[in-house]
């Protein structure tokens, strides 16, 4: 099996072999790599332009993402380490939550290993995108594809902002439709982690925003000029370190943020965003704190 195909199979999904089939256009020589199925991980990690990290526990009914920080906190530092270690130059994407605190985890441990680029490290976000279009385009009656709704903040509860106000094509909503949505996709992943009960979290929806994620990156490292995404990742567009936003790809990463983004949003939005700085900025320095008291192996 490749490299490739080993990525996406933790997902056990059916359309994996499509997606791969999609990312074969890539000229460059990518590999994408599930940690959790490789048993020589330095080795399989030479050379690595992305690495994908799911690796963790998922949440059970009743539990919050931050509950998981007690086991995935460790996880992700191991294997950033080893990232550190073996691949420094590769885009990472950090799937498992809490995200708000394994970004600012993985940072701080590429800070120790004297290798983080800020510019290529990614708290992968982008399930918040495909379920705020999906939302919406059900809502609106509009055809999925055509639809963009940035989602800004993080990735917990009212940490993630999805700016109704900014979707592509131009719509209109009504206060109680962006209420409405809006806590709709802010509780998304709990609706999918009490509708499985007990027996895990979104990881189909996960390996299509993954996958995207992915394909996206091969894109920007392939030299293609157009590619934007939503991510948490460093940020000076507010004044917390770290902030899901648009970003633009390109081939040594984030090449530009989009400020624009943050200007001229609703009443609600800009309530909804003074509100979710706390818990935010609580998340992130949990993470930086764990990273500071456990320094990292030589
Ligand atoms: N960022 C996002 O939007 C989303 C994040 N997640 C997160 O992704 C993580 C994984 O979720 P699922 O794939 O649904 O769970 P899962 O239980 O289906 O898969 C987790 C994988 O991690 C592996 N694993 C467990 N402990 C490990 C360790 N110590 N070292 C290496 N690998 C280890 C397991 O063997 C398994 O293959 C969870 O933390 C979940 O909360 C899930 C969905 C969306
Ligand atoms: O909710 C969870 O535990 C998994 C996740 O992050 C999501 O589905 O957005």
């Amino acid at each position: 099996m490749s490299p490739l195909v080993s990525a996406l199979n933790l997902y056990d999904i059916a359309n994996v072999k499509g997606v791969a089939a999609d990312l074969s256009h890539c000229n460059t020589p990518s590999q994408v790599l599930d940690f959790t199925g490789a048993s020589e991980l330095g080795n399989c990690l030479k050379g690595v332009n992305v690495v994908v990290i799911p690796a963790g526990v998922p949440r059970k009914p009743g539990m919050t993402r931050d509950d998981l920080f007690n086991i995935n906190a460790n996880i992700v530092k191991t294997l950033v380490e080893a990232v550190a270690d073996n691949c420094p130059d590769a885009f990472i994407h950090v799937i498992s939550n809490p995200v708000n605190s394994t970004v600012p985890i993985a940072a701080e441990v590429l800070k120790q290993k004297g290798v983080y680029d800020p510019k290529k490290l990614f708290g992968v976000t982008t399930l918040d995108v495909v379920r705020a279009n999906t939302f919406v385009a059900e809502k609106k009656n509009l055809k999925l594809i055509d639809v963009d709704v940035p989602v800004i903040g993080g990735h917990a509860g009212i940490t993630i902002l999805p700016l109704l106000s900014k979707t592509k094509p131009s719509v209109s909503f009504s206060d109680e439709e962006v209420e409405q949505l809006t806590i709709r996709i802010q509780n998304a992943g709990t609706e999918v982690v009490e509708a499985k009960a007990g027996a895990g979290s979104a990881t189909l929806s996960m390996a299509y925003a993954a996958a995207r994620f992915v394909e996206s990156s091969l894109r920007a490292l392939d030299g293609d000029g157009d590619v934007y995404e939503c991510s948490f990742v460093q940020s000076d567009l507010t004044d917390l370190p770290f902030f899901a936003s648009r970003v633009k790809l390109g081939r040594k990463g984030i090449e530009a943020m989009i400020p624009s983004d943050l200007q001229g949003l609703s009443e609600y939005e800009e309530k909804a965003l003074e509100a979710l700085k706390p818990e935010l900025k609580a998340s992130i320095e949990k993470g930086i704190a764990f990273a500071q008291k456990q320094p990292v192996t030589a």
